[in-house]
């Protein structure tokens, strides 16, 4: 065993990206195993913009296992967090570090007790993947931690027992969730498709609607849906190849946008009444995707993609920095802030399309003219305070550890947060 009498502690702090799917992930064949009826494929964001954080730590002066979310004391004793924390322990290693005379052999980490201290720089648990971003570090972190080898296919079928879509977020740029046909899961897991320098001028726009905390789940919606929809086994067996063939085929990104576009309005279509029956979209959502529809209409090709994640959230999808702009200018056009909101606090993220939409303050966006396909004598319509604010994000890179011991959420002498 590690020598006790040394009351060292042991830290790792990593950063890992939300993803948002273009191929939904909805329902399970296997609950507890956590695994999926159809296969997905997501595009991995920013972590600049949107990312979780976090610190791991192990001492033999802790005493149990021990976690804060946001600043908040949580409990572990969910199956989900006890599957992840049970999957990395059972792959640790021995490991040694004779300066701090640290030696920590396979079998201690059975007994060694965990502080695991996580921060989201997003709203949790409201539609923007926390749980993705979250169990992804969780798993990464604690990996990394214990000296874990295995690949990031293996840590990301752990990852997706914490909540299935943190198995894409363990790579960069766009990925694919193979759904796997194995009983126990190990085939289920995330491969990394291109990375995010494949399609680099793609922008996502995030219209947050509400960052309240949802009032369903993905986890009981998806149930509801298996349990109660016909049509979501069809969706399973046909909705998915499209897709997957024209990004192994690398065919542009204007043919990709236009699929992703299709499959966007065939789940709109096909899962309407789900939604509808679950309340996950508001009527601020509907008014997003008729200004994305009547732009896409009257240029005659699609122009921008909407999605959803089981919220009211949108996510928007613009080809090109030059879509975007044009986007971006319809939004503030539709969407405007309170007068008191200042601009800087209402586009968030990756500024720069703001300067590109030629909006440098709130009197540019009160005078952006009607967008074009606005027609004649029919009123333009503005529904200031529908979205609370806007996030600029692009395909961004996976997990990585953050070497500043500054950055790390624990402090180095205590094991509690700072
Ligand atoms: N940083 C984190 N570390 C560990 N677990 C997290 C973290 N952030 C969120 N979670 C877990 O994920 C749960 C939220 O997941 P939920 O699926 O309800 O919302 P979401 O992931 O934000 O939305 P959606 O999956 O629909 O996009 C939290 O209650 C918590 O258990
Ligand atoms: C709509 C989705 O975002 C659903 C994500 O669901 P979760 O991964 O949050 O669900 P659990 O596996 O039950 O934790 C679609 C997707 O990300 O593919």
């Amino acid at each position: 065993m590690a020598d006790q009498s040394k009351r060292w502690i042991l830290m790792t702090t990593a950063q890992t990206p939300t993803n948002i799917a273009v191929i939904k992930y909805w329902g399970k064949r296997d609950e507890n195993l956590i695994l999926p009826i159809n296969d997905s494929i997501s595009v991995t964001l920013d972590p600049e913009h949107l990312c979780t954080t976090t610190t791991v730590a192990v001492s033999p002066s802790f005493d149990r296992d021990r976690m804060w979310l946001n600043k908040k004391e949580i409990s572990l004793s969910s199956d989900r967090y006890q599957r992840c924390l049970r999957e990395i322990r059972s792959r640790a290693n021995d490991f040694e570090d004779e300066k701090k005379g640290i030696k920590i052999t396979k079998k201690d980490w059975e007994n060694l007790h965990v502080h695991i201290d996580s921060y989201n720089n997003f709203p949790t648990a409201a539609g923007l993947a926390s749980s993705a971003a979250g169990f992804a570090c969780f798993v990464f972190s604690l990996a990394r931690l214990m000296n874990v080898k295995e690949d990031l296919g293996k840590l990301s079928a752990i990852a997706r027992q914490g909540s299935g879509s943190a198995c894409r977020s363990l790579y960069g740029g766009f990925v694919k969730w193979n759904m796997g046909k194995n009983d126990d899961g190990s085939d289920s897991v995330a491969v990394q498709l291109a990375d995010e320098k494949h399609w680099d001028d793609l922008v996502i726009i995030i219209a947050v609607v509400s960052s309240r905390q949802k009032e369903t789940s993905s986890t009981t919606g998806m149930r509801e849906t298996v349990e109660t929809s016909k049509l979501i086994q069809h969706r399973a067996k046909v909705f998915l190849c499209p897709l997957t063939c024209l990004i192994h085929l690398n065919i542009s990104p204007y043919r990709i946008n236009r699929v992703t576009n299709k499959d966007n309005r065939r789940l709109v279509s096909e899962l309407h009444l789900i939604f509808l029956i679950l309340i996950l979209a508001r009527v601020q959502s509907f008014r997003i995707i008729g200004c994305v529809e009547k732009w896409n209409s009257a240029e005659g090709s699609p122009q921008a993609a909407y999605t959803f994640d089981a919220g009211p959230n949108a996510v928007l999808i613009a080809r090109n920095r030059k879509v975007a702009a044009l986007l971006l200018q319809r939004l503030l056009f539709h969407f405007p802030p309170h007068p008191d909101t200042d601009l800087d606090s209402y586009v968030i993220g990756d500024k720069s399309i703001l300067k590109d939409a030629g909006v440098k303050d709130i009197n540019d966006v009160e005078a952006l003219p009607p967008p074009p396909e606005i027609k004649g004598n029919i009123p333009a319509q503005k529904y200031t305070g529908d979205v609370s604010y806007f996030i600029c994000t692009r395909p961004g890179r996976g997990p990585v550890l953050l070497g500043d011991e500054s950055l790390a959420l624990l402090s180095p002498e205590t094991g509690l947060p700072k």
